[in-house]
This record gives C-alpha cells, sequence and structure tokens, in this order.
C-alpha cells in the first residue's frame, strides 16, 4: 500500500518537475525570440522603407532562388524590373538589398569594404586571399601585394603576352574551318600560361599539353554558386554529405594542386636564384626594382619582420590565379562571339591593328595605347556581359540613401548587369555599340555607370593587367583569325552564373584563318 502511495508521489512529483521544465524552456525561448528581434529592430524599421516582393514566414523570398543558376539570373533581372533601386529580398532571416543606379553604388562602393558572408562558400574555390579577406587583413596584403603590379613591371609582360596568343592563334589553326567550337577552352589555356609565366615566372605550357585544369575549375565554380544560392547548402555537414558536395571536392582538389605544383617549383627556382645572386649583390638590387608576383610574396614570407606567412602566400596565388585566368578569359571568349555576331565591328577592329601593326610584327607595349576601337569594343563587351554580375558587401553601419537607409547588419548587392542594362543610363541597352565608350559620350555619364571591375577601395587591382594582356591577346588573334557564331543577338545569349557570367549554350563561334 505505502510503496503504491510512494509510485503515486514520484509519478506526480516528475509531472510536476517537467511542466516546470516545460514553462520554464517555453518562457526562455520566448524571452529569446522576443530579444532577438528587439536587437534587430533597427534592421526591420529601415527594411519597411524599401520596396521588394512580400516575405513568406520563416523562409522570406528564398524560394524564388531556389532554381538553376541561369533561372537565378533571371529572377533578380525580374525582381529589378518590377521594384525600384534599391529593393530588398528575404532570405530566410538575412536582409539583402538590391542596387544599381549608379549614384547609390558610388555611395555604396566606398562606404562598404567588407565583403558578404556568402564569399566565405567561394573561399575553397577562390582562396582566403584579398579577394574575400576581412578589412584588416586585405589592408595589409594590399599594401603588400601593390607593388607587384606597377607600370614598369607590366610593360615587361608585353612580350610574355604575344608569345603565347601566337601560341594560341596555332591552336585555333587546328580547328579552322571545322565548323562551330567552344572556344573557351582555348582562351582559358592561352591566359592561364600567359598568367602563369609572367606573375608566377613558371612555364606550363597548358596549351600545347591540353591542360584540363579549366575544365575542373568550371566544375567547382558552377558547384559553389549553387553552394551560395541555396541555403541549405551553406551547412558544410548537409552539403559535404551530398554528391554535389563529392563532386566539388574532386574538381577542387584537382585545381589547389595544380596551384600548390607551382608554388613548388617557383620556391625552388627562387632559392637557386638567391644563391646565386648571393655574390652578385648589385644584380639582386636590379632584380628587385621588378619583382614578379610570385618572388615578391616568396620573399615576405620569409622575412622575419613582415606579418606574411606561407599560408597567407598559398591564399593569395588561389585568389590571384583564378581571379586573374577565369574573368580575363571569359571576357575575351565573350569578345570573339561579339565579333562573330557583328561583322561591320569585326571589320573595324581588324583594320585598326593592320593599321598599328601591319601584317607580321610583333605587338609592343607602345602600340597598346594605339588600340583605342579595339579597346572601346572590349569596354562595351564588359557592359552588355560583365563577368562579376553581382557583388555583395556587408553593411556594417546604417548608410543614408536618398531614398532610403540601408541597415547595419543587412547585406547589399551590387547588381552590375542591372545597372549595364538599364536603358535611363544606356538607352537602347541591348544593342551593342563601342561607340557608347567614346571620350565625349563617357563623360555624359556618371563615373559608377560602368563597374566591370567594381569601384572604390576594393576595385579590381589587376585591372591594368587584364586590359594590357586582353588587347595583346585579341589583336594578335584578329589579326590572323576570322570568327563567325550561330547568336544572332545579345538577348539571343542565354546566360548562367557560376560566380562568373557565362553562357548557358557555350561559348560557340568558328574561325576562318585569314589569308
Ligand atoms: C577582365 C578581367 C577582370 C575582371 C572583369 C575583374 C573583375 C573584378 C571585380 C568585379 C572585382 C571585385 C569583386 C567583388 O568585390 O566582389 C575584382 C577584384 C579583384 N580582382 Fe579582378 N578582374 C579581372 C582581372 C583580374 C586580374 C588579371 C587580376 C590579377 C592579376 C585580378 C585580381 C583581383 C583581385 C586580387 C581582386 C580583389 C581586390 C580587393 O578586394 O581589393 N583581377 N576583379
Amino acid at each position: 500500500m505505502e510503496k503504491t502511495e510512494n509510485i503515486k508521489f514520484i509519478i506526480t512529483f516528475s509531472g510536476n518537475v517537467f511542466n516546470i521544465l516545460l514553462l520554464i524552456s517555453v518562457f526562455t525561448l520566448i524571452m529569446w525570440y522576443a530579444q532577438y528581434h528587439w536587437k534587430r529592430r533597427n534592421l526591420y524599421a529601415k527594411a519597411s522603407q524599401i520596396n521588394g516582393p512580400l516575405p513568406l514566414p520563416l523562409v522570406g523570398n528564398a524560394l524564388m532562388f531556389a532554381g538553376s543558376n541561369s533561372e537565378i539570373i533571371d529572377t533578380i533581372m525580374k525582381l529589378t524590373t518590377t521594384y525600384k533601386s534599391p529593393t530588398r529580398i528575404w532570405l530566410g532571416p538575412k536582409l539583402y538589398i538590391a542596387a544599381w543606379k549608379p549614384d547609390q553604388l558610388e555611395i555604396i562602393l566606398n562606404q562598404t569594404l567588407e565583403k558578404d558572408e556568402l564569399y566565405k562558400q567561394t573561399e575553397i574555390v577562390v582562396g582566403k586571399g584579398l579577394f574575400t579577406a576581412s578589412v584588416p587583413k586585405w589592408r595589409r596584403h594590399k599594401k603588400l601585394i601593390l607593388p607587384a603590379f606597377n607600370q614598369k613591371i607590366l610593360n615587361r609582360f608585353v612580350d610574355v603576352f604575344y608569345e603565347k596568343s601566337e601560341v594560341l592563334v596555332e591552336q585555333l589553326n587546328t580547328v579552322a574551318g571545322k565548323g562551330t567550337f567552344d572556344i573557351f577552352t582555348y582562351v582559358g589555356r592561352c591566359v592561364l600560361d600567359i598568367f602563369c609565366e609572367t606573375t608566377l615566372g613558371v612555364t606550363v605550357n597548358a596549351q600545347t599539353t591540353g591542360s584540363d585544369y579549366f575544365k575542373w575549375l568550371e566544375k567547382g565554380m558552377e558547384i559553389v554558386f549553387t553552394k551560395m544560392a541555396v541555403v541549405w547548402y551553406h551547412y558544410d555537414f548537409i552539403f559535404n554529405r551530398t554528391l554535389l558536395g563529392k563532386e566539388f571536392y574532386e574538381a577542387i582538389n584537382k585545381v589547389l594542386n595544380f596551384h600548390i605544383s607551382i608554388i613548388k617549383k617557383r620556391t625552388l627556382t627562387y632559392q637557386q636564384t638567391m644563391r646565386k645572386n648571393k655574390e652578385k649583390p648589385e644584380a639582386l638590387v636590379e632584380e628587385e626594382q621588378g619583382k614578379i608576383l610570385l618572388d615578391h610574396l616568396i620573399e615576405l614570407s620569409k622575412k622575419a619582420d613582415v606579418d606574411f606567412t606561407e599560408e597567407e602566400l598559398r591564399e593569395e596565388i588561389n585568389t590571384f590565379i583564378i581571379g586573374a585566368s577565369e574573368t580575363t578569359s571569359v571576357v575575351e571568349s565573350f569578345f570573339f562571339i561579339m565579333l562573330g555576331m557583328f561583322p561591320d565591328i569585326q571589320d573595324r577592329v581588324y583594320e585598326e591593328v593592320i593599321n598599328v601593326l601591319g601584317p607580321d610584327r610583333p605587338v609592343e607595349c607602345k602600340d597598346l595605347k594605339d588600340f583605342v576601337y579595339l579597346e572601346r569594343v572590349i569596354k562595351e563587351t564588359l557592359r552588355v556581359l560583365p563577368t562579376n554580375t553581382l557583388m555583395a558587401r556587408a553593411v556594417t553601419k546604417d548608410i543614408k540613401l536618398d531614398n532610403c537607409t540601408l541597415p547595419a547588419g543587412s547585406s547589399v548587392i551590387i547588381a552590375t548587369i542591372v545597372l549595364h542594362r538599364d536603358a535611363e543610363v544606356w538607352p537602347d541597352p541591348l544593342r551593342f555599340d563601342p561607340d557608347r565608350f567614346l571620350p565625349e559620350e563617357i563623360i555624359k555619364r556618371h563615373p559608377y555607370s560602368w563597374l566591370p571591375f567594381s569601384g572604390g577601395p576594393r576595385y579590381c587591382v589587376g585591372t591594368k593587367y587584364a586590359m594590357m594582356s586582353m588587347k595583346t591577346l585579341l589583336a594578335t588573334v584578329v589579326r590572323k583569325c576570322r570568327f563567325s557564331t550561330p547568336y544572332k543577338s545579345i538577348a539571343d545569349i542565354k546566360i548562367k552564373n557560376d560566380l562568373m557570367l557565362k553562357p548557358l549554350h557555350g561559348f560557340k563561334v568558328s574561325v576562318e584563318l585569314r589569308k
């Protein structure tokens, strides 16, 4: 009897304890929830003044972005025709604000230096170097790296730009007259040869050995963009267990191993050169005035008094190889499509190249300033098809714009492709017209109307290198080859975003050798 009473007591007591614990948990949850929202009141208040699509509970507008890479770009383009800049988008609890008006972008790009946390997802591909680095590390590294990009050093590279571009012409010779093909791999291998030889001091002969580097890199970039767009893939414990995750690591390890082999190769050469130069200090001093990027970084990483580790060296090299080679190859491949699409423009570029160089002379540094029309065609290509379609920055303190305030804690998306196709800034935006970049036309526009290399303090450090190498390669190829393409118009090129803007159906051209 007494035993039954005891059991009853224990059951009632545990039931009460459970109820109390439940009550405490519910109360704590409510308090935490209330406090979470109270802390974010500034964010909600300012967000409510910004126009945008209606968010659903919990997921916000995330479902709109659950499609393929090309659908995501379409969704953003559609949103920006329905709403005015800036437009708010809720991805779960995270507030993104897309902006595309030049005056707003000038303020934003000069006041937001911190990259958005979405860039963390790209670190395994593009490295933890300048591109993704947080502001203190970025300031320190930029100061150390910039001397390796001075004009004197860049001028010395033109011979290599030309020599490798001639190899590209030979490679194109093998497909000339054989119908349509995807030119990206050919251009990509040439750009890789150029970049490795100039800034890293290593000969890789990707063109003649048929390197698969770009195949793996493209795969990695395509998957990483999906990882950024699909919220649940942000969590590595989910992503790493998916088939996509496995494919990703297979591809990206091949890319990173290639980078490691380059660094090893050059470190060896660097050590040998240092040993030889010990006896002749004047020669060393002369060399130091024009040190290529990788040697410059190897030396910094070996100095005890400079805060730059070997790990940071590897991160920067990842960033540079990918940042430089993928972007430049995409722009050049689009350039050839544009020539094929607009034969009159192709003829004009060809005439200019022949006028400057004649039929056989190699491109020299002094020629680059004379390729004025070619430069306008590159700029117009970068306008209609900017490689970096979207950039994202963290808003760390409130930013006042003319019609609203971007609240601290949100992130801003700089929608370059929308800016570059905005009819208010670029009348008839899908018409390809290089003369938009005549000096008298440029001064009529806001300086932040054209941002293929970004703007403000975190603009692209490779801008000059890119323009010089692209002009040399394009002039060399255009002199020998004539292009056509099955694409009929800019609108005909369906685009996707694999971190970089690319044509959904490939860089399709056919090539004929000129007599
Ligand atoms: C046509 C070719 C290129 C284009 C269109 C391009 C475009 C860009 C853009 C838009 C950014 C800013 C990205 C962002 O904030 O999200 C950027 C940053 C960067 N680019 Fe380029 N780039 C090109 C070539 C190069 C080359 C050749 C190099 C190296 C030699 C390079 C190195 C970098 C680096 C290191 C950054 C990070 C800069 C920083 O945060 O301070 N880029 N680039």
